[in-house]
């Protein structure tokens, strides 16, 4: 398997404070998860959520487990959700082709032995984005195109916060154990997501921020609602999110984000929100 590997441990709110720029940086922001002919992973022991990316060239890519796995394959103990953020490609489960376009996103259950990913053309490859958590059961492999998406209306223009939130994999639609994840899409002049934000002490999270028109950035904010700091982050970038921190941002324009998300009850309105004249 053509894979890079990263592993990294969880933090303490309390050591999180003494952080400088570079230090923030390099526990939380994941750079280039996306790279060309790879499959690229980040073992994270956050809730051992699995940060991952894959784009398949001309020739299709396989989804191994990695030795930090210490497993036969990688879906023996794990679920796993896909999007797809590039041109169309197809996800191979045990023989079976899913076709995803842009966009779209494929449940695949615990138990799955063989996982491929495949660019219907390499000029303008599939750029799977993926998320994985352990799981303890086997729910079948499901499909989600956008228009089985639930979709949430929020935010308004005159608080810069209008939004789409695109529930993609949620117990709603989909069986899983614990993994949840979605898209989320900015309107024309709305800057800022997730807005008043929020904490849930009983999972983690991870946003990955693509749509990022070039020049431009998004400022990702982090961090006990007394004590936050930010993270400057680029096009296709992601950003790991504690259970105790909250995650919002504020973008230099319009972006969309996927957000992913693990750890116990999976209840997506299990959230603290706190007020924005509330942080510090
Ligand atoms: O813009 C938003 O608000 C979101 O998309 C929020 C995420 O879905 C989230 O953080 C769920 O916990
Ligand atoms: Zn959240």
């Amino acid at each position: 398997m053509k894979a890079l590997f990263e592993e990294r441990y969880g933090t303490s709110p309390e050591d999180v404070k003494h952080y400088d720029t570079e230090k923030l940086r390099s526990e939380f922001l994941i750079e280039e998860i996306l790279v060309k002919g790879m499959v690229k992973m980040l073992y994270t022991h956050n809730d051992r959520m699995l940060v991952g990316g894959a784009i398949p060239l001309a020739s299709p890519l396989k989804l191994e487990a990695i030795d930090a796995l210490k497993a036969e394959y990688f879906c023996q103990r794990r679920e796993l959700g896909i999007i797809n953020v590039g041109g169309s490609g197809s996800v191979v489960v045990d023989g079976q082709a899913y076709e995803l376009q842009y966009k779209e996103a494929l449940y695949v259950g615990q138990g799955v032995k063989q996982v491929e990913f495949m660019s219907k053309d390499a000029t303008v490859p599939a750029k799977f984005y993926f998320n994985s958590a352990p799981a303890h059961c086997s729910y079948p492999t499901v499909q989600i195109s956008r228009a089985d998406a639930n979709v949430l209306d929020l935010g308004s223009v005159e608080t810069s916060n209008k939004r789409i939130v695109n529930q993609l994999i949620i117990s709603k639609n989909v069986q899983t154990c614990q993994l949840q994840m979605g898209l989320t899409e900015l309107k024309t002049g709305s800057v800022w997501n997730s807005m008043p934000p929020h904490t849930h002490a009983r999972r983690m999270e991870v946003y990955f921020y693509f749509e990022v028109p070039e020049n431009q950035s998004v400022c990702h904010f982090m961090g006990k609602p007394d004590e936050t700091r930010h993270i400057w982050i680029k096009n296709e970038e992601a950003v790991i999110s504690p259970s105790w921190s909250i995650h919002a941002g504020a973008g230099t324009s319009n972006y969309s984000f996927i957000w992913g998300m693990c750890g116990e009850n999976m209840d997506y309105g299990d959230m603290d929100t706190i007020l924005p004249n509330q942080l510090l």
